[in-house]
């Protein structure tokens, strides 16, 4: 098991955000994180990275207490792509990724990786290119590099499609499928009803007042998603994947 929460709750102020989750994400899983804005999907992935504790709970990640690892051996097995990243120093794109690597015994010196995380994200041309001098969405592509370049079995993206163009989107897309492949497991926050539902085998939604609810993306319906997100949906199936449109059909 790659991660399991147990009895799992989250407070914020007087407010539950998670109530009583029991949770489990396996190898070659890729879970969807769903629910509006404000409740609780960031704050979620903060806990289970182990940077924030739960009010009540446990989390276990590769069979062993989340809170008993020690910070690099952690680093090994997880990698966080937060919403926003504020850069602390102008590294150039190529050293920001070598970075990722620290918990590992080559620490930044293993030139395969760094360049096969950089052409995963077509970064190769911008690799002497200082982060100050980069558009958002390609210092977008080097935070995905980076969480590439860090080689943990647990992926958490929180909205890793923010600021890239289609094409981008879609190389993510093949990427989360590689990744799948290759037996990571993947948590998702998204709030893009074709993106998320095209590379997600399951779903867990979050209601905002404490309530969750988990689905294979084979059984999410469209009237599930939408009563989380408060607005009517369609599901339709489109170039061979599930997608939620809008709206209902008329
Ligand atoms: N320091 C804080 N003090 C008070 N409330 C906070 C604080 N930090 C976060 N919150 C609240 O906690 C709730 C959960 O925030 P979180 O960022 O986890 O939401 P989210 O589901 O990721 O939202 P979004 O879809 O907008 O990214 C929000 O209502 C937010 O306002």
């Amino acid at each position: 098991m790659m991660l399991q929460a147990d009895k799992l709750s989250i407070l914020q102020g007087q407010r539950h955000l998670l109530h009583q989750l029991g949770w489990q994400v396996r190898a070659g899983e890729v879970w969807w994180l769903a629910g509006r804005n404000g409740c609780g999907k960031s704050t979620l992935l903060a806990t289970l990275a182990g940077l924030r504790a739960p009010a009540q709970g446990s989390i276990s990640l590769c069979g062993q207490p989340l809170g008993s690892a020690a910070p690099r051996l952690r680093a090994q097995r997880l990698a966080l792509l937060p919403q926003a990243s504020h850069d602390a120093f102008d590294y150039a794109v190529i050293d920001a990724v070598a970075a990722a690597r620290y918990p590992w015994p080559d620490d930044g010196h293993n030139p395969g990786r760094i360049a096969a995380a950089l052409n995963a994200f077509d970064l190769a041309r911008l690799a002497e290119r200082p982060l100050q001098a980069l558009s958002g969405g390609e210092r977008q592509r080097v935070a995905l590099a980076s969480v590439m370049a860090q080689d943990a079995p647990l992926l958490l993206l929180d909205e890793p499609t923010n600021s890239l163009d289609l094409a981008h989107q879609a190389a993510l897309q093949v990427q989360i499928r590689r990744w799948q492949a290759d037996g990571k497991a993947v948590v998702v926050v998204s709030h893009d009803l074709q993106f998320a539902p095209a590379i997600a085998s399951h779903a867990l939604l979050l209601d905002g007042a404490g309530g969750h609810s988990q689905h294979t993306l084979a059984q999410l319906d469209a009237t599930h998603l939408a009563q989380v997100l408060g607005y009517p949906l369609t599901r339709i199936t489109h170039a061979g994947h599930p997608c939620f449109l809008p709206g209902h059909t008329t």
